[in-house]
């Protein structure tokens, strides 16, 4: 199956407001013709391996480039983003809108409860379940509802550094059940989580200086991996399990907090994976 990626051109991107540490200091700090011709290399890159669906891009919502955020995606089903800060719930409508017109069964959360979709909210790729990160923006109440609207057991992890305030900044399941992750990002309990969940063999720990990079902030289809940087050692680390690591520069976007998984949302999000079929 071609994998899809849902995407929004950065026609407005710039860094208008602090929600999180990595937009301090950054206000009217943007390049917006970098950040479009960074952008066009990353859909580009993986444009090559799989289809890319985009959305209008709309003034006034600058974040929405970040359509990881839009919600979760589960077969044809999405839980819509309730976002924590006013500044992003103005996208909500736009997304609601354009999943309803391809055709997506589209849920939502009572309006007291944040959650910001697949930034929180991400599926292991072995497991039957989903990871839910919260303690930054995501409310921990949401674990259960998002368990009994798509009928999937729902690990939760508390974050705990405010640098890495999504799950998809710190933590990446990658094809195959393997997952790359920043641990210190986790309080004790979910790091104790993660390891009873997954093998050793498939932990694929990221330090603090690749962790910054972004290096977890990536997108996978099939066997290749497509991140902001990764050095040398995760490289091989990630080579050494069968995967193609492909470099993609998103300097800008790391301005707002974001970097390639922030800039993608994975719309062919099967329940049984194959090698859960094989299993
Ligand atoms: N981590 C993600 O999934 N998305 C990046 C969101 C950046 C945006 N400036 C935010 O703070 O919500």
């Amino acid at each position: 199956m071609t994998d899809r990626f849902f995407m929004c051109a950065p026609r407005h991107f710039e860094v208008a407001y602090v929600i999180n540490p990595w937009m301090e200091g950054n206000i009217a700090h943007g390049n917006n013709k970098k950040a479009m011709r960074q952008w066009n290399a990353l859909a580009r890159a993986i444009g090559k391996l799989a289809r890319i669906e985009c959305i209008p891009a709309e003034a006034g919502v600058p974040d929405m480039v970040f359509t990881a955020n839009a919600g979760l995606v589960l077969e044809n089903k999405v839980v819509l983003s309730r976002f924590r800060h006013a500044q992003r719930r103005l996208e909500e409508p736009y997304f609601e809108k354009w999943f309803a017109e391809q055709g997506f069964h589209v849920l939502t959360l009572p309006p007291d409860m944040p959650f910001e979709g697949a930034g929180d909210a991400l599926l292991d790729r072995r497991l039957p379940l989903l990871w839910m990160g919260y303690g930054h923006r995501s409310d921990f109440s949401c674990a259960a509802l998002l368990s009994e609207k798509l009928e999937i057991e729902v690990q939760t992890l508390k974050l705990v550094n405010s640098r890495f305030y999504h799950l998809d900044t710190c933590f990446c399941p990658l094809e195959g059940g393997y997952l790359m992750y920043h641990p210190a990002a986790f309080d004790a309990a979910s790091q104790a989580q993660i390891a009873a969940r997954i093998p050793a063999e498939y932990r694929i720990p990221v330090s603090a200086a690749d962790a910054f990079e972004f290096a977890c902030n990536a997108v996978n289809s099939g066997r290749n991996i497509f991140l902001n940087h990764a050095s040398p050692a995760l490289t091989n680390e990630l080579q050494s399990r069968g995967f193609i690591v492909h470099q993609t520069p998103l300097s800008e976007f790391m301005k707002a907090g974001g970097a390639a998984k922030c800039l993608t949302l994975k719309l062919t999000e099967p329940r049984k994976l194959a090698s859960q079929a094989a299993a």
